[in-house]
């Protein structure tokens, strides 16, 4: 293998207000398309503008989000938001307008939870998402997130919710009932070791503190509670028992992580073809790995991300393995802080935040972010705070559950998250504290740790020379997440043949994904790209541009012609 990579950095010397440049194939603008590719873009691409006779540039070709595009064109690219945004889809959200109006507002993600609805409704929602994508030019990638196996109420028959008041005596049953039959105030529990595990006296603690009861009897697999702490039961809220102020966890700790239901989802996912799988209440890193060697025999060449949701107590103890093992990590704050003391949750965050960028996995902050946007239309002081924390924080992305999927305002939600990462990510950048984080070696051959140098270093210069934005050609996705690791000022412009990696790429931070066939001729792409780019009004010349591509190992700045 040695000696079979380049390593240049290939700059000219600077005059006064020149910028280095590679020297571009004449006729300048007049690029020609190379003969597969031309036939490739007549088949795709329409319109295509002909410049001279024989050579044809593309004004399309190229693939990105329509919103990106026209954010582009309005505001330059140092004004694009780099934080990105997932949103949960739910009944709220899940006709075809209604997710193009979150695409249209700036959802990078749309997720489905397999703990709601239907495999049926689960298959609607994708296909509009991958049906938005095609008609429409979107780049959203669908997230699948498991049930997984923890405590949980039923589906209260349907019912929107039920109101339990302070003092009320309610039963929560491992019997099931039919609609008609069931006691009122009652409530089956999924876990069928409950009604031995808990003892009189115990804490019941709905959605970690949302409702409380005390256990005062147990007959058989019913056990009674009073309540001390009144509030709303959702569906399917999860349920966690405490016990002399500590969590216990006795068989139910020994629940597997996927269970047989998230197996029959998973297999549904990979056939719907989804591009993440977030993996509930994950222990271990075994299982993440277990999860991948299934999806590779399943479907050889997916490139689904697994995605660890670090929401237990287990999977803390495990943080770094568990991170190592994933394609990128969810703080899913709604259940974690059901499992350790709330002030620990935004401390928790903040490592995990600060692991993910070590060891280079893309992390989103999920839950209550906008809680309280479920009702109303604008959100609390302290919910804005907490967004902004996250994107000072520069998480990769935010993701909005109950605010999108059932709440009031889907679209407000969305644009306060949009508004508030541009404001506080400009703040980041005009403070200028170029990151010197030394940011630990992640790669394990010696190709991959000259890549990673390279893209730190790029992104070091990006800063220092106030590029206008970093190109990346990517067959792997690996240079661009490289890049994005280093939180650069400007953004980064990461170029793909694939679809899938494309939407992939989608979830990290500062990222702006083109779907692109390239060649390994470096001067050829930077042609094409150039004139597709300027015919899209998305660069302009005298735009200074850094560029890097995993087909090639070098840096390369240079000015738009
Ligand atoms: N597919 C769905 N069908 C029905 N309701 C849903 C669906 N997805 C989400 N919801 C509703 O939105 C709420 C918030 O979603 P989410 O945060 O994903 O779930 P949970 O709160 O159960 O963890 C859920 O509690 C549920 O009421
Ligand atoms: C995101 C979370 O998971 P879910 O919504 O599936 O419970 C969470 O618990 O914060
Ligand atoms: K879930
Ligand atoms: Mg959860």
């Amino acid at each position: 293998m040695s000696g079979s990579f380049r390593f240049s950095i290939s700059l000219s010397p600077l005059h006064s207000n020149e910028f280095p440049r590679i020297p571009v194939t004449k006729p300048r603008i007049h690029v020609p398309v190379p003969k597969p590719m031309a036939v490739a873009l007549a088949k795709v691409v329409s319109p295509l503008r002909v410049a001279a006779p024989g050579v044809m540039v593309a004004a399309a070709g190229l693939e990105v989000d329509r919103v990106t595009e026209a954010e582009l064109k309005e505001n330059g690219f140092r004004s694009t938001r780099r934080t990105k945004i997932v949103c949960t889809i739910g009944p709220r959200t899940c006709e075809f307008e209604e997710i193009e109006a979150l695409a249209v507002g700036g959802m990078n993600v749309a997720r489905v939870n397999m703990c709601h609805g239907t495999r049926e409704w689960h298959r609607d929602v994708i296909r509009r998402v991958r049906q938005l994508n095609e008609e429409k030019g979107f780049a959203v990638a669908v997230m699948m997130d498991t049930e997984g196996s923890e405590i949980h109420m039923d589906d209260l028959n349907d019912a929107e919710s039920a109101k339990a008041e302070d003092g009320q005596i309610w039963t929560f049953t491992v019997r099931a009932f039919d609609q008609p039959s069931r006691p009122e105030r009652t409530i089956t529990v999924n876990y069928d070791g409950f009604a031995e595990d808990v003892k009189v006296d115990d804490e019941l603690l709905v959605d970690g503190g949302m409702v409380t009861f005390v256990v005062i009897e147990k007959i058989g697999p019913d056990v009674i509670c009073r309540c001390t702490d009144p509030g709303l039961l959702l569906p399917r809220a999860n349920l966690t028992f405490w016990r002399n102020g500590s969590l216990v966890r006795e068989r139910n700790a020994m629940l597997p992580t996927i269970s047989s239901k998230d197996w029959l989802d998973i297999d549904f996912g990979i056939e719907e073809g989804v591009d993440f799988i977030a993996v509930s209440f994950v222990k271990s890193a075994e299982v993440i790995k277990t999860l991948k060697s299934y999806i590779i025999d399943r479907s050889p060449g997916s490139q689904i991300g697994i995605i660890a949701k670090i929401e237990s107590i287990d999977s803390l103890k495990n943080l770094e393995e568990i991170i190592r093992a994933s394609d990128g990590t969810m703080v899913a704050r709604g259940d974690l802080g059901a499992q350790i003391p709330l002030e620990q949750v935004p401390l928790v965050q903040h490592e995990v935040i600060q692991l993910c960028r070590q060891l280079n996995k893309p992390v989103i902050v999920a839950s209550q972010l906008l809680e309280s946007m479920i009702e109303y239309p604008i959100p609390t002081r302290a919910e804005v705070a907490d967004v902004s924390e996250a994107v000072g924080q520069q998480a990769d992305a935010l993701m909005l559950s109950s605010e999108s999927a059932m709440g009031q305002y889907p679209e407000k939600a969305l644009a306060v998250l949009r508004s508030v990462s541009l404001r506080t990510e400009k703040c980041r950048r005009e403070e200028k504290h170029w990151d010197v984080t030394d940011l630990r070696i992640v790669s394990s051959s010696k190709l991959d740790e000259i890549s990673e140098e390279i893209c730190n270093t790029t992104s070091r210069m990006a800063n220092k020379l106030k590029a206008d934005a970093i190109l990346v050609y990517t067959k792997t996705g690996r240079t661009a997440s490289l890049l994005s690791r280093n939180r650069p000022d400007c953004p980064i412009f990461a170029f793909t043949p694939s679809t899938s990696i494309q939407r992939c790429l989608n979830l990290e931070w500062g990222l702006i994904p083109f779907r692109l066939d390239f060649s390994d001729d470096m001067e050829s792409n930077l042609n094409l790209t150039f004139s597709l780019l300027k015919a899209r009004a998305m660069i302009k010349s005298g735009d200074l541009i850094i560029v890097v591509s995993d087909v090639m190992q070098s840096i390369q700045a240079i000015k738009v012609p």
